[in-house]
C-alpha cells in the first residue's frame, strides 16, 4: 500500500485540517499518516483557539514517522509560526521527501487568520523551493504576489509569477472566484486549465485542504502532476456532490462518499 504524510493543523470539527487530510488519503486508498503542527478549538461557525506544537517535538513527529514508515507523498497545510517551519524545511531535506505538496493555509473561510505575517516570508523562503506543487487559492496568490485576481488572465499570470519564483509548480483554485470552480495548473512554463462545475453547495469548510492532500494521494499512488490534480478534482466534486449537512456554519464535505462496503452501507439502527 502506498502511504501519504499530512504535516497540518488539527480541526476539532473535522472537515478540514488533519482530519479532513486522514480522511481524504484513506478515500483515495492510502495509508495515510499524520504530524500535527497546531490544535485549534474550531467548528463550521468558526476556530475560536489555537495551540502550536513546540517545534522539537514537531521535529520529533517527522523523525517517528520518516524512520519507519517513509511517505510516498507529503501534504503541508496550516503551519502558523516560523520555527515550525524551519523544522518542517529541515526534515523534509534531511530525508530527501518526495512528492510534496504545500497548500499555502493563511485565513480559514470563517475568517481566521492561520498564519502569522514573518510565518508567510518564511514559508515563501524555506518551502516552497521544496514544494512539487504550491496550491494557493485566489486570496493566497494574491498575497504571494502583491496583486489582485479578478479574472483568468490574472489567474494566469499570478500563477506564473508564483511558479517562476519559487521554481514549483502552482495550482490557482478558483473557489473563490463567483462563477464556475476552474483551477489553473501552471507547470514547465505552461499552464493547463482544471474545469469544474460549481456546486451549489454552501458548505466548503475545508476543500483546500481536501484537493491538496487528494492531490498528495494520486501522487504517492504514482499519477504524473495532472492526473493527480485531475482525479482530486473530480474526488472533491464527488464529495461536494454528496450534500452532507451538518453544522450551524459552513458544513464539512462527505469525505467517504464513494465508499462503498458492508460497513458504511449497513441500515442505521
Ligand atoms: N462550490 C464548489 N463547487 C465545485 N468545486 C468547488 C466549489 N468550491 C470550491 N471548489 C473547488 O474546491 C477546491 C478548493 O478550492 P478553494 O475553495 O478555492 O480552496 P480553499 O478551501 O483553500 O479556499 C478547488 O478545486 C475548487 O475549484
Ligand atoms: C486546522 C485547519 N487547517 C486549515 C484550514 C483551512 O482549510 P481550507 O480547506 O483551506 O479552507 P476552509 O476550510 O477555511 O474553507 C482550517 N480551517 N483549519
Amino acid at each position: 500500500m502506498k502511504t501519504a504524510l499530512t504535516i497540518a493543523g488539527s480541526d476539532s470539527c473535522g472537515g478540514a485540517g488533519i482530519q479532513a487530510d486522514i480522511k481524504t488519503m484513506m478515500a483515495n486508498g492510502v495509508y495515510a499518516m499524520s504530524a500535527i503542527t497546531a490544535l485549534t478549538a474550531q467548528n463550521t461557525t468558526g476556530v475560536t483557539s489555537i495551540l502550536n506544537a513546540d517545534s522539537k517535538f514537531l521535529g520529533e513527529e517527522l523523525d517517528a514517522v520518516f524512520t519507519d514508515i517513509y511517505p510516498d507523498a507529503v501534504k503541508i497545510g496550516m503551519v502558523s509560526e516560523s520555527d515550525l517551519i524551519h523544522v518542517i524545511a529541515s526534515k523534509l531535506r534531511q530525508y530527501n521527501a518526495k512528492n510534496i505538496v504545500v497548500d499555502p493555509v493563511m485565513v480559514a473561510t470563517s475568517g481566521a487568520k492561520l498564519i502569522s505575517d514573518d510565518a508567510i516570508d518564511t514559508l515563501k523562503q524555506e518551502l516552497f523551493s521544496l514544494a512539487d506543487v504550491l496550491t494557493p487559492n485566489i486570496p493566497e496568490a494574491e498575497v504571494l504576489t502583491g496583486r489582485t485576481i479578478s479574472n483568468a488572465e490574472e489567474m494566469i499570470d499570478a500563477a506564473k509569477m508564483i511558479s517562476e519564483t519559487y521554481n514549483c509548480a502552482v495550482l490557482c483554485k478558483g473557489g473563490h472566484t463567483i462563477n464556475d470552480a476552474n483551477d489553473l495548473l501552471y507547470a514547465n512554463n505552461t499552464y493547463r486549465w482544471f474545469y469544474g462545475k460549481r456546486i451549489q453547495n454552501p458548505n466548503t469548510h475545508g476543500t483546500g485542504c481536501t484537493l491538496s492532500s487528494a492531490i498528495a494521494s494520486n501522487l504517492a499512488k504514482g499519477f504524473d502532476l495532472e492526473t493527480s490534480v485531475c482525479r482530486a478534482k473530480d474526488y472533491i466534486s464527488g464529495a461536494l456532490s454528496a450534500m452532507l449537512d451538518l453544522g450551524k456554519g459552513s458544513g464539512p464535505m462527505d469525505h467517504g462518499f464513494a465508499i462503498d462496503n458492508i460497513y458504511t452501507k449497513e441500515a442505521d439502527i
